[in-house]
């Protein structure tokens, strides 16, 4: 299967018409096209904005940027330094080679140490490896975190995501099954507000107004239903997922974000952001999210 390694990205190429292009940058798949079981001709599943940048200046506005090891603006003491969503998202990766390459699918290994410009804001050893895997309808993203401190160290906490940018009609998108979930709504106007746990009333969440809302002890298992197809995203200790989208209230305002870009996707966001993962030292953790093209 062919893997092509350009000077900033990484392009796999399925036998059975899937592809998929990681930057180094970031880790960021930037676009995944695959077919459904039921149409043969693959389509891009994955929304990038038309303003993104892809030159590493800053982190690309679409496709699955990797967040870690903060969600949101830095709230652990470690991590007061480092900026919206931590440094893995633009941070120039590794190329860490094959893993693995046959008809069932093909997987490499992108890694991320301590670099210079992260110990400058960032003092804790950690070794990151993220794992991507194209099948015919599916793509799978695992990140691997150590702890390579010391045993006489702290536990290394932090937060991680997958900040997956859904192509879908923002208008008519179901997200399934959240009913009854807990979950925190970032979009309230004040602080006390945000930290008021809500219940989920739908038995299908859209995203027709302004929405930023984090599930806690979420399913695990997302049903993304729209007149582009029915997605799956199944995931592996991951306890929250987020739902975000702008619509033009907040998306107007998105320096990157084109203009009416907020129509064309949800954001679907398996990971560990209500607290923090505490991985003693010399020990590992994956989270892993497993999406699927259903119809
Ligand atoms: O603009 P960014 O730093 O990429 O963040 C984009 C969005 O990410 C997540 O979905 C957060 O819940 C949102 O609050 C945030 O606006």
């Amino acid at each position: 299967m062919p893997i092509v390694q350009k000077e900033d990205r990484i392009v796999l190429q399925h036998p059975k018409g899937a592809s998929i292009e990681i930057l180094l940058y970031g880790a960021t798949v930037i676009s995944w096209k695959a077919p459904s079981p039921l149409d043969p001709k693959p389509i891009e599943r994955l929304f990038v904005s038309s303003k993104a940048a892809l030159d590493g200046s800053k982190p690309v506005r679409g496709g699955i940027p990797v967040v870690f090891p903060c969600f949101g603006a830095p709230t652990h003491p470690e991590h007061v330094k480092l900026s919206q969503h931590g440094f893995a998202r633009n941070s120039v990766w590794t190329f860490g080679g094959i893993l693995l390459d046959n008809d069932a699918g093909v997987s490499i290994r992108l890694t991320l140490g301590p670099t210079p410009a992260i110990t400058e804001t960032y003092d804790r050893p950690f070794d990151l490896a993220f794992v991507v895997t194209l099948s015919e309808h599916q793509l799978s993203t695992n990140l691997h975190v150590k702890n390579t401190a010391l045993s006489t160290t702290g536990p290394l906490e932090f937060q991680a995501l997958f900040h997956n940018y859904i192509r879908a009609p923002a208008n008519e998108v179901a997200i399934t099954p959240l009913h009854n979930v807990t979950y925190y709504d970032k979009t309230e106007s004040t602080d006390e507000l945000r930290a008021q746990a809500k219940i989920e009333t739908r038995a299908s969440v859209d995203v027709k107004k302004f929405t930023d809302s984090v599930y806690e002890n979420a399913p695990g298992k997302y049903l993304i239903d729209s007149l582009l197809g029915k997605i799956e995203v199944k995931t592996q200790n991951f306890p929250n997922v987020v739902i975000w989208n702008p619509q033009a209230e907040a998306g107007a305002k998105i320096g990157d974000m084109e203009e009416g870009g907020w129509e064309k996707y949800v954001c679907v966001e398996p990971g560990h952001v209500r607290g923090f993962v505490s991985l003693p030292a010399g020990e590992s953790w994956i989270g892993q999210q497993v999406i699927t093209v259903l119809e």
